[in-house]
């Protein structure tokens, strides 16, 4: 828990990320989360504040009693009860700390707390007195300090620092800073403040501008050597800086940050995850780490390149962050190499380019009609190509439409390619599938019997493929077809069409079960 020469990770997720409307947790929720962080390796876990009820007391005492291996800290305003409350609840811990606040900027100190600069300095520095007399590790911060005057932070952290402040904790509450104006606060401070070199600085910065992470880490820059941050960057209004975030900056840019902290990164994930889960604040995809979105690649260019060599297109590793691997995802801008890598993984072999190419227009203009293409998807697309470049296909499906309204009878309206040449035909049917196989029966003057039709799902979702299967006997020859299509009814005009195919061809297997149906 010694901070070295490690940038000393702060989490305040039970403390500010609970303040987020919507967000508050139970003691026993707070407990898991806790554990959760120690595992995460974080130095220093703010666990509520204990003077708001008598709840979030238990709740930090109870974190304070199981957590052996992070400080637990409290906070408090520059009052006495609040201040004894949290030596209170921070007294069982292993390692404690009371975090003690009070806001300089003028307009806090007027209009919300309408008391004098004498008279806010007065109270920070009883405050940190009485703090230190119950706890030998005691955070300053002077609430708003990013709209504060330099002067007058410098007047009140020299007497905080007097008066026993271990840790110095510069909050740009309203997150109101840009990253040079506010590393220069911090190089200001540090240079003009006599003592600063008694107490750790530290930064703890709001997101209301997008800028929470780039503003903690200039402050790094400038000497602060513990950095507020939470899960998920959950917190008041648009929330703190993100815990992974800073991490992972500074692990993947030792260049720029000569120094690492102490957390096992591989934990960020489930920590994430449960964070998302017990406060229901689900993590956006595209969220930097933690993200679903994170290290996955749609596009057939990124996906070349990190097929060839990952670091193209990727600066982290995900098995570093939690995730099991990077992840392609098959979508309508995946071009052919991972198409083909996905498909050899799942044991899908092309024995031509030919086949290669048939599977693959398939898969683009299934892509066009479906978000995401799963593994299933891609078994039937295969099974599809190939049976028709083994087979011969004399009747294809060019167009279909088919019109379902209620009170009315389906009609299916379409066009095939017959040996070559295009024939037309609609007709009206008990249902549209039913339409369909009418409307194919009067183009192919068709005398088969239908034995079987099902419809399976290929994957969940309403825009799943469903996959058909049709069995048909003419003459003593059972046959079956298969189709697979977004729209149920094109699969089955599909799959009928396979095993009107399969009766005209030759050489025709004619044991059903032979096909896996
Ligand atoms: C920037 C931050 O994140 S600061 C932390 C914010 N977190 C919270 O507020 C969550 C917990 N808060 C609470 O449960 C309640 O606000 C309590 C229990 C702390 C106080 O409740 P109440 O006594 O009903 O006061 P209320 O919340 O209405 O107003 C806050 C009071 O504290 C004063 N105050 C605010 N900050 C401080 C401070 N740092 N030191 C001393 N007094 C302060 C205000 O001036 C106001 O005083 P007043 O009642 O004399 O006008
Ligand atoms: C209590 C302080 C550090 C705070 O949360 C803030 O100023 O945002």
């Amino acid at each position: 828990m010694s901070s070295g020469d490690h940038l000393i990770i702060f989490d305040t997720t039970l403390r500010d990320g609970e303040q987020s409307p919507g967000a508050s947790m139970t003691r026993e929720e707070k407990v898991r989360i806790a554990r959760a962080l120690e595992r995460l390796r974080v130095d220093i876990i703010e666990a509520g504040f204990p003077a708001a009820s008598r709840g979030d007391f238990e709740s930090v005492r109870a974190v304070a009693e199981t957590i052996r291996d992070s400080r637990v800290c409290g906070l408090a305003r520059a009052n006495e009860a609040d201040i004894d409350r949290a030596g209170e609840a921070v007294a069982p811990a292993a390692a404690g700390r009371i975090h003690t606040f009070i806001a300089t900027s003028p307009v806090h100190m007027e209009k919300k707390l309408q008391l004098t600069p004498d008279q806010v300095v007065e109270r920070a520095v009883a405050a940190v007195s009485r703090a230190r007399n119950l706890c030998d590790d005691v955070e300053f911060s002077p609430e708003d300090a990013g709209r504060s005057e330099p002067d007058f932070l410098c007047r009140i952290i020299e007497a905080a620092i007097d008066a026993g402040a271990t840790t110095i904790n510069i909050p740009d509450t309203v997150g109101y800073n840009l990253p040079e104006q506010f590393a220069g606060l911090i190089k200001d401070l540090l240079q003009r403040i006599p003592n600063a070199h008694r107490a750790v600085w530290s930064a703890h910065c709001h997101n209301d501008l997008g800028l929470a992470v780039a503003n903690s880490l200039a402050a790094f820059g400038e000497g602060v050597r513990q950095i507020e941050c939470t899960i998920n960057g959950l917190g008041e209004r648009a929330g703190n800086a993100a815990l992974e975030e800073i991490v992972m900056a500074v692990r993947t840019r030792q260049d720029e940050f000569p120094c690492d902290t102490r957390i096992e990164a591989k934990e960020l994930l489930p920590t994430s995850r449960l964070v998302a889960n017990i406060t229901g604040f689900q993590v956006q995809p595209n969220k930097a780490i933690v993200g679903v979105n994170a290290f996955a690649h749609e596009s057939g260019i990124h996906q070349d390149g990190v097929l060839k060599h990952r670091e193209t297109y990727e600066i982290m590793r995900a098995e570093d962050v939690g995730w099991g691997t990077n992840r392609m995802v098959l979508g309508k801008h995946s071009g052919r190499n991972a198409f083909r890598a996905r498909c050899e993984e799942l044991g899908i072999r092309f024995d031509s380019a030919g086949q290669l190419n048939e599977a693959f227009q398939r898969f683009k203009e299934l892509a066009d009609k479906k978000h995401e293409i799963f593994d299933e998807d891609l078994q039937a697309l295969a099974t599809e190509a190939a049976v028709a470049l083994e087979e011969d296909q004399a009747v294809t499906l060019v167009a279909f439409r088919c019109c379902s309204e209620t009170g009315e009878t389906p009609v299916a309206d379409l066009t095939l390619l017959v040996d070559g040449n295009e024939q037309q035909n609609s007709a009206a049917g008990d249902g549209p599938v039913d339409a369909a196989f009418k409307a194919i029966d009067g183009i192919l003057g068709v005398r088969a019997e239908l034995l079987l039709y099902s419809v399976n799902n290929i994957t969940s979702g309403t825009d799943a493929q469903g996959e058909v299967t049709v069995r048909l006997e003419r003459g003593g020859r059972v046959v079956n077809g298969q189709g697979a299509d977004t729209d149920i009814v094109i699969a089955s005009a599909k799959a009928y069409l396979n095993a009107l195919n399969r009766l005209r061809n030759t050489g025709e297997r004619t044991h059903p079960q032979a096909e896996g149906v």
